[in-house]
């Protein structure tokens, strides 16, 4: 069997996780990133299958008891779930398989794939994460307040993870998380 590789980009919101996602993608095409489902209603301009499938709770709940989803959390009022049999599809067809998820979610991923390689992004300082979340302009305050009691939380946790980057300058970001996801052994069968 040919086994792909699994990368992990995990760390607090507004840490620009998706702005590093979307980059990678644009320059690597090959890389297939695993779409989310969720029960956190679409932002202005999100698209249902693009960025989300997006679900209600029952809906959700009923994927969680069929088994359908590989981890799921709850995360700031809200489920997110990594749908299971995509993933397992493409890591099974040799692809480079990048799930952007937040620290529970990493935490399961590590015991179901140890060897997949798990990247959290750090941001310069909590006042430049709020600065961020706030010019992003996508959340309401109680979310925006959840979002950064969540990120000290996740920001703790930072010493679970072999690669840490702190996302200051985006384009030297985006160029440390190439180098791991292709300079480094991150094939899911490798011990
Ligand atoms: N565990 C888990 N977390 C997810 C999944 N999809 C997205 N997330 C995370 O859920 C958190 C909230 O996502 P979102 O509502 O899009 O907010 P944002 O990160 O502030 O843009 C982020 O940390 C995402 O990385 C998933 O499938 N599983
Ligand atoms: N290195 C950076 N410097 C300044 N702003 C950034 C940087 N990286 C991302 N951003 C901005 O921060 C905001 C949050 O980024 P986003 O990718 O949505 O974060 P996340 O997906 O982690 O929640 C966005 O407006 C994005 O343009």
């Amino acid at each position: 069997m040919v086994a792909g590789k699994l990368i992990v980009i995990t760390g607090p919101s507004g840490v620009g996780k998706g702005t590093i996602v979307r980059s990678l993608l644009q320059r690597h095409p090959e890389i297939y990133l695993s779409i989310s489902t969720t029960t956190r209603k679409p932002r202005l301009g999100e698209i249902d299958g693009k960025d989300y499938y997006f679900v209600n709770q029952s809906q959700f709940e009923a994927m969680i008891h069929r088994g359908e989803l590989l981890e799921w959390a709850e995360y700031a009022g809200n489920y997110y779930g990594t749908p299971k049999v995509k993933v397992e599809e493409q890591i099974q067809l040799g692809k480079l398989v990048l799930l952007e998820i937040e620290l529970l979610g990493a935490r399961a991923i590590a015991k179901i794939f140890p060897a997949a390689q798990r990247i959290f992004i750090l941001p310069p300082s909590l006042q430049e994460l709020e600065q961020r979340i706030r010019k992003r302009g996508t959340d309401s305050e109680e979310a925006i307040i959840r979002r950064l009691s969540r990120a000290k939380e996740e920001i703790a946790a930072q010493n679970e993870f072999k690669h840490c980057l702190v996302n200051d300058d985006l384009k030297a970001t985006i160029q440390k998380v190439e180098q791991l996801i292709f300079e480094e052994c991150t094939d899911v069968s490798c011990s």
